[in-house]
């Protein structure tokens, strides 16, 4: 509960650690004043039966009895308005820390496989988070420090009811323990089973066209979308179970403390050595006690849950952000420079393990090797989505660490194979690149990218909307309004890894026509399946298990009769670049 309470105010800024103090203050209070309230139940009773009856201090604790509960219930009034203060807090500044943090992680980290557990933890995690300062701190604050007042008091009424009263709560605790243990290990199950199957719902929708062209409704190898959701369901009847198990435990640990402790007062009453007020407010003090300690009980699970939230929370805020320079470096021109490269993907094996190699400014080099090889890696750690594990990448003679994740984004654009086009019209996924672009501008990289005959065959021209225009647009013409947004935003180097899937002939010829004009004046580096794309480069570089085997022009490497030549052979027999592994063998 403390580390829970900690974990909170790390998320709040000032003014909301100011807020959630005051609140926890508040309810210490009330918990205090309701503990002191039953305690006082004893004392007046004494008053009252005493011989003849004591009225003058009947009416004081009485008067204190009253005292209490008022006080109490402005506190109550007080830290419940303060909760949806510090709710809301909560709930803003967990959005900009999170959204903060999301803009500083690598692009690469931001996998298909996260997508499911990232919108579930801002969607029902941020409720889950805000719902604790909200609802829940203050039965799990009154729950602690009424009873822990109570305790303290019994021990004024007599010793040794207030040692078994110590005794139980202790009991008790132990088993609040255990069902929060349980909960916690169940719960986490149950989240990674509900993001897994969130993603894969997500993947089967979107995946449609491409699961039924092969026939299948799933995908066998990561087991079927029925599977996921059945494992997600087992692991929710799990912690309903395995919760009502802790639950069971905890609520008959309560009911024997207390059976013992009231068996033990009246047999104190009944040998003489405990007073009959005495009796009578630690019953009563012993009832009331229940009340809290059962809602602590009930609601043990929630609270757990809710902190296991934040703990995501926390984890997603301790993936490092790519480091960013205070002052970004100005690079002295766009040729590239990369020195012993080795990179491996989450801190595991090497993908590329130690690539040499100068791209000239303005030039155009082509990466063609086999499946795996690591050739879009190369050109994710050139686009920065990642830095390197070893070794340097520079850009115009300053590391890329110097230069900034927005200094790389400025330098380069970016054509990949998977083109995302938001939702909108053609012209505005071209406008990202250029929000100021004019009509003229769009027109001309239109031309050049070829996606002018696309445009023109819309009935809606540029306003086309790309969601209608899903279905009509092909992958070619997709990735001509890829090219066209990279030639908006004339960036200098530009990051392109050619489209694999086969291509019409008009699509194939206008791409390659579109690739020869982006790397008329700039700094080209491609991923190359097409041997059109091969021929124009003005170096290639081949890549093998993580390594450059060899480099040069089309010609020398056809002359050098080495891995390229062999595979150039090969692939011009079957009319397409691609390379396979066991094609090296
Ligand atoms: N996000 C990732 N996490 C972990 N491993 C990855 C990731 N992306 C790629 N890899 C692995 O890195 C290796 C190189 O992949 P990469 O995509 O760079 O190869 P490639 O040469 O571009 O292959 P292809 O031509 O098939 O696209 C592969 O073994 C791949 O499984």
């Amino acid at each position: 509960m403390i580390a829970m309470i900690r974990y909170l105010s790390e998320l709040l800024d000032e003014r909301g650690r100011r807020h959630l103090r005051v609140m926890l203050a508040a309810q210490a209070g009330q918990g205090v004043l309701q503990g002191l309230g039953f305690l006082f139940v004893a004392p007046l009773v004494a008053a009252l039966t005493s011989a003849p009856a004591d009225w003058g201090r009947f009416w004081i604790w009485a008067g204190a009895i009253a005292a209490t509960v008022a006080t109490h219930h402005v506190l109550l009034a007080w830290s419940t308005s303060l909760g949806y203060v510090v709710g809301t807090d909560v709930l803003t500044s967990f959005h900009t820390r999170l959204g903060n943090h999301l803009a500083t992680l690598p692009i690469g980290w931001f996998r298909g496989d996260r997508t499911g557990p990232i919108g579930r933890m801002l969607g029902k995690g941020t409720m889950d988070v805000a719902n604790i300062p909200a609802h829940l701190l203050r039965h799990v604050v009154v729950g602690i420090t009424a009873p822990a007042t109570m305790i303290l008091g019994s021990f004024l009424l007599d010793w040794r009811i207030g040692l078994a009263f110590a005794a139980g709560a202790l009991l008790c605790a132990l088993a609040l323990r255990l069902l929060m243990v349980i909960v916690r290990r169940n719960d986490d199950d149950y989240e990674h089973d509900i993001g897994v199957s969130a993603s894969r719902i997500v993947e089967y929708a979107r995946q449609q066209p491409t699961l039924r062209a092969y026939g299948v409704l799933d995908r066998p190898e990561l087991g079927t979308l029925e599977e996921s959701l059945a494992r997600q369901q087992g692991s929710q009847s799990r912690l309903t179970i395995r919760g009502a198990w802790g639950m069971i435990a905890f609520f008959g640990t309560l009911q024997l403390v207390v059976t013992a402790v009231i068996a033990l007062t009246v047999g104190l009453t009944l040998n003489g050595s405990v007073s009959l007020p005495v009796m009578i407010g630690v019953l009563i003090v012993t009832l009331r006690m229940l009340d809290p300690i059962s809602q602590l009980g009930e609601l043990a699970g929630t609270v757990q849950v809710n902190a296991d939230a934040i703990g995501r929370v926390r984890d997603l805020l301790a993936v490092p952000p790519l480091p960013e320079p205070i002052t970004p470096a100005e690079p002295a021109g766009t040729g590239i420079e990369l020195r012993g490269v080795r990179f491996g993907y989450d801190g595991g094996p090497a993908v590329l393990d130690g690539i040499d190699a100068t791209i000239p400014a303005g030039s155009f080099t082509a990466v063609v090797g086999p499946s795996g090889a690591g050739k879009s890696t190369l050109l994710k750690l050139l686009g920065r989505f990642f830095d390197v594990t070893e070794g340097t990448i520079r850009i115009g003679d300053r590391d890329v660490r110097e230069l900034g994740s927005t200094g790389v984004s400025r330098l380069t654009a970016q054509v990949f194979q998977d083109v995302y086009l938001f939702e909108g019209t053609i012209a505005d996924n071209l406008r990202m690149a250029a929000p100021d672009a004019t009509d003229a501008d769009l027109d001309r990289v239109a031309r050049i990218a070829r996606l002018d005959e696309v445009v023109e065959r819309l009935p809606q021209g540029w306003h086309t909307r790309v969601g209608e225009a899903g279905s009509t647009l092909s992958g070619g013409e997709k990735q001509r309004v890829s090219i066209a947004r990279a030639l908006l935003k004339d960036a200098p180097i530009v990051l392109l890894d050619e489209a694999t899937a086969a291509l019409d002939p008009a699509n194939e010829a206008a791409i390659a026509d579109a690739i020869a004009e982006l790397a008329r004046d700039r700094t080209v580096i491609v991923v190359a399946h097409r041997l059109s794309t091969v021929v124009a480069a003005d170096r290639i570089l081949v890549l093998d298990q993580g390594r450059i085997t060899e480099h040069g022009n089309h010609e020398s490497l056809l002359a050098a009769g080495g891995t390229y030549a062999r595979f150039w052979h090969e692939r011009l027999r079957a009319r397409g670049w691609q390379l396979t592994s066991e094609g090296t063998s």
